[in-house]
C-alpha cells in the first residue's frame, strides 16, 4: 500500500485551476521531486496535503486514512510534516525555542502537571529541551541555540526550518524549496542532507525545487507539473530527457 496516494485532486481559485486532476502514489521510504515552471501549482499541490487548502474535488489518502478536510495541526498530527517556501520562523525567538515549540506537541505531560508544574513537567521540559538541541546539532546550528532566528544567516534559517519540521516526528516530510538562496557548496551539502535524515528518521521525502542538480541528484522520482496538471512523471534520467518536460521546463539547454 502507498503511503500517500492522491487521486483526481483538484483546486480551483475562482475559475482558475490550479491544481488539476493530480495523481500522485508515493511510497514509504522514497525521495520524491515535484517540479515544474513557476504558477504550475506546486505550493498549492503542497497546500492542499497540509490541510491549508480544501481540495475543490479529490482524495488524499494517507496511511490508509482518508485526510481530505483535516485542519493542518491534524494533519501534522497523523505524521506529514512541511517546510514554507517563504520561510516562517518565529524570527525574534531563539533558534532553540523555534524547534522547541514544534516538539512540544509530542511530548506526554498533561495540562494539570503542566499548570502545577509537576515532576513530570520538568522532565517533560528536559526532555524537549535534548531533543531539541539534538535536532539542532544535526543541522550544525546547536552552536546557535541561543541567537535569535532572525539573525541567522538565510541557508542557516532554511535548514532550521527543516529541523523544526523534523521535530513534529513527520513519517512524510515536504520540502518546498529547500535550497532556495543557497549557494552552491550549502546546496550540495543539503542534498547529503535530505539524504541522510531520511535514512536516519526512516522519513518518506517530497520536495519541490527549482534546482535541477539537487533534484536530478537526490530524486528517485520526480512529478512535473504545467498548468496544474502532471505532464511527466519517471526517474531523473527519463524526465531529463522527455520532450514535454524540455519544452514546458528545462529548455533546449539541459539536453
Ligand atoms: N490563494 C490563492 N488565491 C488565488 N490564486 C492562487 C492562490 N494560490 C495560488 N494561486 C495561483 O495558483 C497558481 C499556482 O500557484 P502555485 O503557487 O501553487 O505555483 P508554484 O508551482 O508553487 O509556483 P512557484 O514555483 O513560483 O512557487 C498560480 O497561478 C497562482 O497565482
Amino acid at each position: 500500500m502507498a503511503l500517500l496516494k492522491v487521486e483526481k485532486l483538484s483546486k480551483s481559485f475562482s475559475g482558475l485551476k490550479a491544481v488539476s486532476n493530480l495523481d500522485m502514489e508515493i511510497n514509504k521510504g522514497e525521495l520524491i521531486g515535484l517540479i515544474g515552471p513557476n504558477g504550475a501549482g506546486k505550493t498549492t499541490a503542497f497546500n492542499l496535503l497540509t490541510g491549508v487548502y480544501l481540495p475543490t474535488d479529490g482524495t488524499i489518502t494517507f496511511q490508509g486514512r482518508k485526510m481530505n478536510g483535516l485542519p493542518p495541526y491534524k494533519v501534522s498530527g497523523h505524521g506529514i510534516g512541511r517546510t514554507f517556501q517563504n520561510i516562517r520562523l518565529f524570527d525574534d525567538l531563539t533558534v532553540l525555542d523555534n524547534v522547541k515549540i514544534a516538539y512540544h506537541q509530542h511530548v506526554s505531560y498533561n495540562t494539570l502537571t503542566g499548570i502545577l508544574r509537576l515532576p513530570g513537567y520538568f522532565k517533560g521540559e528536559e526532555e524537549i529541551e535534548e531533543q531539541s538541541l539534538k535536532y539542532l546539532k544535526i543541522f550544525d546550528l546547536d552552536t546557535k541555540a541561543d541567537e535569535l532566528a532572525k539573525n541567522l544567516p538565510y541557508g542557516q534559517q532554511r535548514r532550521l526550518e527543516i529541523a523544526r519540521a523534523l521535530a513534529t516526528k513527520p513519517s512524510l516530510l515536504l520540502l518546498d524549496e529547500p535550497a532556495a538562496g543557497m549557494n552552491p557548496q550549502e546546496t550540495h551539502s543539503l542534498m547529503e542532507l535530505i539524504r541522510w535524515i531520511r535514512d536516519e528518521f526512516n522519513l518518506t521525502i517530497l520536495l519541490i525545487e527549482h534546482d535541477m542538480p539537487l533534484v536530478m541528484g537526490v530524486c528517485e522520482r520526480i512529478y512535473v507539473l504545467d498548468y496544474g496538471m502532471v505532464i511527466a512523471s519517471g526517474t531523473p534520467d527519463e524526465i531529463k530527457n522527455n520532450p514535454k518536460v524540455i519544452e514546458a521546463y528545462l529548455g533546449e539547454e539541459t539536453i
